[in-house]
C-alpha cells in the first residue's frame, strides 16, 4: 500500500506524517527545535538544526512503517521565516528570522513614514510589518557583513523554510517556492503573482536572489538519490495555515477555519476574488493546484497563542507542562477579574500596532495563578475573536460555525471559551493534522494518488463539536473589559 507524506516544518517543531488514501494517519515523528532568543523580541532558527530534524522524523516515520511505498511528499511550513544561504556550499549567513522576530521595527517606521503602507497594501494585500519577509530581507542585507555583495553577484539566494527544505531534498539544485508562501514575502503582486519589480527597487531586493514561483500542487523535483526520500516527488507546497485550510477542505468561498498552535491563524477562502481589507486583515493567496485559477483568502494572524502557555511554562513556571493549564483554569469559576493580552511581538491583525506590549490587568489581592492560567486561555480566545468580528464587517456576514485545528485544541475550555465568545459552534474534525494533511492532499493531487477535490471532501468528518452557553450580557461585559486591556498595552515602545 502507498501513501504520501508531508513535512510539517512548524515554528517549534518538525513532523513527517503518512497519510493514506482516506487521509488517515500512519506513522509519524516528530522533533522540537531550540528557539533562539538574542535580544527581547528578536527570535532566530538554525537551519541546519531544521534540516537535521527533517532527515531524523522522515527516517523515523517511514521506519515505524515498515518502509511502505511513497507515492508523493508535500512539504507545509511556518511561514515568512526568512533565510538566505550561498548556493554553492549550502552554508546559510545568518539563522533564519523568524516571522514574529521584531528586529525590524526600525525599518518598518522608515518605510511607513517614507512610503505610506498603502503602496504595499494594494501591490501584496499585506501591510508593511516585522511579520513579513521582505523586511527581513533588508536586514539580512544591510546587517551581515559581505551579504549584500554576494547576492548581487548571484551566490547569496533567499526562501522562506518551503524553498529551504526543497533545495535540500531536491540535492541543492531546485530553487522553488510555491505561490501561497511567497504571497506572505510583501514581494509579490497578488495580480501577476510574480516578484514586484517597483516593490524590489524601492527596497533594494535583487531579483536574482529570489525564488521561482510556481504553483501549490505540482512536481517539483524527485528526491535526491542519495538522500532520505530517494526519487520520490516532492509535488506539493503550502504555507502552514493555507495548508490547514485546504485540510480542512475549505474550498468553498465563505468557509473558514482556525489554527491554534503558537499562533492562531483565522483564514476565510473568498474564491477566485482578492478582496481589499479595510479592517486590518491580510489578503492573501489560498492555493493555486497546478494550471487552475488561483483561489485566494482573506487572513486574521494572531501572534501569541500557544507560545502564552510556553511562556507560563518556562518563564514564569507557574505550570510544568502544556496541559496543567487546563486543569489550572478550570479550577476557579472565571478569571477573577484579571485580563491579560499577551502582545509579545506588538499586536497583530486587526491592530498592526508594533509600539504594544504584553499587559496583565486587573489584578487584586484576590488573584491567583489559576486566575492567570484562566486569563491566558481567555485571550487566545479573544484575539480570535477580535479577527473574526473584523471578518464579519468586512463580509457583512455572521459566522455560525467554526472549523478548528491545531496543537491548543486538545484544551476543551479553551474550545468551549472560543464558542462562547463568538457564539458560534466550534467544530475539530477527524484528523486533527490538518496542516500536514493538506500539505499530503497537495501533493497527491499533482501525482493522481487522489483524482481531484471531491475525493478529499469525504474524508473530512467531524470530531468533536461546542456549542455556546454564555448570555449576551456577560459577552458584552467580558469583552468590553478585554477591549479596556488591548487599550493599555498601545503606545508602549
Ligand atoms: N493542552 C494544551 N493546552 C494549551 N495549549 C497547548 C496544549 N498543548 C499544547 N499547547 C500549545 O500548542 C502549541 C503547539 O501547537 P502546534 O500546532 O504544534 O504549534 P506550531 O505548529 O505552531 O509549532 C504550543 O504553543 C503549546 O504551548
Ligand atoms: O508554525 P505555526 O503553526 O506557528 O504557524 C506560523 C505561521 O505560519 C506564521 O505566519
Amino acid at each position: 500500500m502507498a501513501f504520501v507524506g508531508a513535512i510539517d516544518q512548524g515554528t517549534t517543531s518538525t513532523r513527517f506524517i503518512l497519510f493514506d488514501h482516506k487521509g488517515n494517519i500512519a506513522a509519524s515523528h516528530q522533533l522540537e527545535h531550540t528557539q533562539i532568543y538574542p535580544q527581547p523580541g528578536w527570535c532566530q532558527h538554525n537551519v541546519e538544526e531544521i534540516w537535521a530534524n527533517v532527515e531524523v522524523c522522515v527516517k523515523e516515520t517511514l521506519a515505524k512503517a515498515g518502509n511502505p511505498t511513497v507515492a508523493a511528499v508535500g512539504i507545509t511550513n511556518q511561514r515568512e521565516t526568512s533565510v538566505i544561504w550561498n548556493r554553492h556550499t549550502g552554508e546559510a549567513y545568518h539563522d533564519a528570522l523568524v516571522w514574529h522576530d521584531m528586529r525590524t521595527a526600525d525599518i518598518v517606521h522608515h518605510l511607513t513614514h517614507d512610503h505610506g503602507i498603502n503602496r504595499f497594501r494594494q501591490i501584496t494585500g499585506l501591510p508593511v510589518a516585522t511579520y513579513f519577509s521582505a523586511v527581513k530581507i533588508m536586514w539580512l542585507l544591510d546587517n551581515v557583513e559581505g551579504l549584500r555583495e554576494a547576492a548581487e553577484a548571484g551566490d547569496a539566494i533567499f526562501g522562506t523554510i518551503d524553498t529551504y527544505l526543497l533545495w535540500k531534498l531536491s540535492g541543492h539544485t531546485v530553487h522553488v517556492t510555491d505561490v501561497s508562501n511567497a504571497s506572505r514575502t510583501n514581494l509579490m503582486s497578488l495580480e501577476t503573482q510574480q516578484w514586484d519589480q517597483e516593490l524590489l527597487d524601492l527596497l533594494n531586493i535583487p531579483r536574482s536572489m529570489l525564488p521561482e514561483i510556481r504553483s501549490s500542487s505540482e512536481v517539483y523535483a524527485l528526491g535526491a538519490e542519495s538522500g532520505t526520500l530517494p526519487n520520490v516527488p516532492i509535488s506539493g507546497m503550502l504555507g502552514d495555515q493555507q495548508a490547514a485550510l485546504f485540510g480542512q477542505t475549505c474550498f468553498e468561498a465563505g468557509q473558514a477555519k482556525n489554527t491554534f498552535g503558537t499562533g492562531c491563524f483565522f483564514m476565510m477562502n473568498t474564491g477566485t476574488r482578492i478582496i481589499p481589507s479595510s479592517k486590518g486583515l491580510l489578503t492573501t493567496v489560498g492555493y493555486k493546484l497546478g494550471n487552475e485559477p488561483t483561489v485566494f483568502a482573506l487572513e486574521g494572524s494572531v501572534a501569541v497563542a500557544g507560545q502564552v502557555v510556553q511562556w507560563l511554562r518556562d518563564n514564569l513556571k507557574i505550570i510544568s507542562k502544556a496541559s496543567e493549564i487546563e486543569t489550572l483554569a478550570l479550577s476557579v469559576e472565571d478569571n477573577g477579574g484579571v485580563f491579560f493580552v499577551p502582545a509579545f511581538s506588538g499586536l497583530f491583525a486587526p491592530y498592526w500596532r508594533d509600539d504594544a506590549r504584553g499587559v496583565i490587568c486587573g489584578l487584586t489581592g484576590y488573584a491567583t495563578r489559576e486566575h492567570l492560567a484562566r486569563a491566558a486561555l481567555e485571550a487566545v480566545a479573544f484575539q480570535v475573536m477580535d479577527v473574526v468580528h473584523a471578518m464579519e464587517e468586512e463580509a457583512n456576514m455572521k459566522l455560525t460555525s467554526l472549523r478548528v485545528d491545531g496543537g491548543m485544541t486538545v484544551n476543551k475550555t479553551l474550545m468551549q471559551i472560543q464558542s462562547n465568545l463568538l457564539n458560534a459552534k466550534v467544530i475539530c474534525p477527524r484528523v486533527a493534522e490538518t496542516t500536514a494533511l493538506g500539505a499530503a492532499y497537495a501533493a497527491g493531487l499533482a501525482v493522481g494518488y487522489w483524482k481531484n477535490i471531491d475525493e478529499l471532501r469525504v474524508n473530512w468528518q467531524i470530531a468533536s463539536q461546542w456549542d455556546p452557553f454564555m448570555t449576551e450580557d456577560d459577552r458584552s461585559k467580558t469583552v468590553s473589559q478585554w477591549k479596556k486591556a488591548i487599550e493599555r498595552t498601545l503606545n508602549w515602545e
